[in-house]
């Protein structure tokens, strides 16, 4: 999937739905105005490959699962998904090298079809508080930019972060990681469980090349309309 140049196609919507009719429907009517449909863990547990098979022919599919396991049971789950043909996945950043790295391999596998292989590094509805409960002092930006470093190294195309840590990020690594930046929320659209946002305009200013918004799109009495409004206002 090629880097988007500006508006839209920087949007990717995320389909949160346990309902397979309902995310195949939301994937028709949103592909012609974003870069690709983010698929998750509701509908994956709920209907497994089938979900991704509907949704597929409609737009290029995020899938993501969130993979973190040892490198073995990780690099298998990569093997199992590549019939699918997603064109993004994402794994633990905290999984590890090794993880990231069979991840990485396995993926090849798949030669030019082989997907964006994208590290989680500090989920969005965290803040320094509820990180150090976790074992984890610092705060997010220096956790964020450890798990960067070892995610870049062991073979990861690309980053999920909060629009918070983009410009770090980018300071620190420059323009080739790919940044996909969930957390984002037009102004007075409610936040939810996110905790480290900012709107769609401040992400991509500071350097987010997709920004994933689930809720203000898909909980809007006219999804279509909500992210026009959205990829109409990108650089
Ligand atoms: O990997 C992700 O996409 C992800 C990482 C993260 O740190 N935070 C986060 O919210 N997400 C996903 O991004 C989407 C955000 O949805 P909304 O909060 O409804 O916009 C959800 O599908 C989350 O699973």
């Amino acid at each position: 999937m090629a880097r988007p140049r500006g508006g839209a196609g920087r949007v990717i919507p995320a389909i949160d739905t346990a309902d397979p009719g309902r995310a195949e429907a939301l994937a028709r009517t949103l592909a012609p105005g974003c870069g690709a449909v983010k698929l998750g863990l509701e509908l994956f547990t709920a209907c497994g490959p089938e979900a991704v098979r509907r949704v597929a022919p409609v737009a290029p599919v995020f899938l993501d699962l969130k993979l973190h396991d040892i490198p073995n049971t990780v690099a298998g789950a990569v093997r199992s998904l590549l019939p699918l043909r997603p064109a993004m996945l994402t794994l633990h950043g905290a999984g590890g090298a090794a993880m990231m790295g069979a991840a990485r391999e396995a993926a090849e596998a798949a030669g030019e079809a082989r997907p964006i292989l994208l590290a989680v590094t500090v989920l969005t509805s965290l803040d320094a508080g509820a990180l150090a409960e976790t074992g984890i002092a610092g705060g997010p930006v220096q956790q964020v930019l450890r798990l960067a470093r070892l995610a870049l190294g062991a073979g990861a195309d690309g980053l999920v972060c909060s629009p918070r840590e983009v410009g770090p990020i980018r300071d620190a690594f420059g323009e080739a990681p790919l940044l996909v930046v969930p957390g984002v929320r037009p102004a007075g659209s409610a936040v939810g469980d996110q905790v480290r946002t900012a709107t769609p305009e401040e992400a991509v200013a500071a350097g987010a090349d997709w920004i994933v918004v689930g809720r203000p799109i898909t909980g809007a009495a006219d999804p279509v309309a909500a992210l026009a409004a959205i990829g109409g206002a990108l650089a």
